[in-house]
């Protein structure tokens, strides 16, 4: 008998039961990759060499990787197939640990046919973020696949974040990011599978959202080099179980350094703010 896949949230949850709460983003920029890496290679075996030493180095210390499909969609056809070497080596050597493909898709129903197929069947990613403005009825083929994470974009990190997700709206005029939030935990979550993203530049929002979903779980990006808190993040996005956060930083662990040693300069960093996370953990 074949058995059935883990499922995105319960291999998460084994990995926030160890401790683990950061989620290392595998945002590569050929451009700023180390001399060592780049010599002798193609973009290709460049980008993916990068993308799986960070993996290797840190492996013990993450509850997920989120590679963000821009940074190989830029590189074309090698990209792609750079993506798809990193993911596969991950999901081989190191199974426990949830994949996320950040591409923030979504569209008419059947147009989301095609980005299923791509990010959890050709890809075998865990889990995708998406954005909710087609709303759930076209959600139907992310929010049916019971095994992946389906993680919905509700207040996001950057600067003019609010131009859309801060209007107040509805009877209550609350802002609609809170609505989005609402709608997710409450009434799209039927199986189980549903995240939120909220920035870590926003805490008093990720404290009003986490109040309001209970403990589903969050991805929390803008750590590092968007200059977010930890102890803030921490306090305002811990669950009821002191679980609940995927925190993810991108830059301030990939680059931490440009040497031959970027490698264990990314478990350096890594370590470090897994090591702050939990010291702010109740
Ligand atoms: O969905 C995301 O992951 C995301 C949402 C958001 O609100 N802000 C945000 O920065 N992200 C992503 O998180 C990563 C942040 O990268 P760094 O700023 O380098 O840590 C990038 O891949 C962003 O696209």
């Amino acid at each position: 008998m074949v058995s059935e896949p883990e499922s995105f949230v319960s291999l998460l949850e084994r990995r926030w039961q160890q401790g683990h709460f950061v989620c290392v983003g595998l945002d590569p920029e050929y451009d700023r990759l180390p001399a060592v890496v780049k010599e002798g290679r193609t973009p290709e075996a460049a980008l993916t060499l990068f993308a799986c030493s960070i993996i290797d180095a840190t492996a013990d210390l993450v509850c997920a990787y989120k590679p963000n499909s821009a940074f190989y969609e830029a590189y074309g056809d090698a990209g792609i197939r750079a993506l798809k070497q990193i993911v596969s080596y991950s999901k081989s050597k190191y199974p426990e640990i949830p994949i996320i493909l950040d591409a923030k898709r979504a569209d008419i129903g059947n147009t989301n046919l095609g980005y299923v197929s791509s990010s959890f069947d050709f890809l075998q990613a865990d889990a995708i973020t998406v954005h909710p403005y087609l709303g759930k009825e076209a959600m139907a083929p992310f929010l049916s696949r019971k095994d992946k994470g389906v993680i919905v974009l509700a207040k996001t990190s950057n600067p003019g974040s609010g131009e859309f997700q801060d209007l107040l709206v509805g009877e209550t005029r609350e802002p609609l990011y809170l609505t989005v939030a609402r709608n997710v935990a409450h009434h799209w979550n039927n199986n189980g599978n549903c995240a939120l993203v909220v920035g870590a530049t926003y805490p008093a929002e990720l404290q009003r959202v986490r109040e309001l979903v209970g403990d589903l779980p969050l991805l929390i990006p803008g750590i590092g080099a968007q200059g977010g808190d930890v102890e803030a993040t921490v306090k305002a996005g811990q669950d009821s179980r002191g679980w609940g956060m995927i925190i993810n930083s991108s830059r301030g662990i990939i680059y931490a350094s440009k040497g031959f040693d970027f490698a264990q300069a990314a478990r350096t960093a890594t370590m470090a703010l897994s090591t702050e996370i939990n010291s702010y953990r109740s």
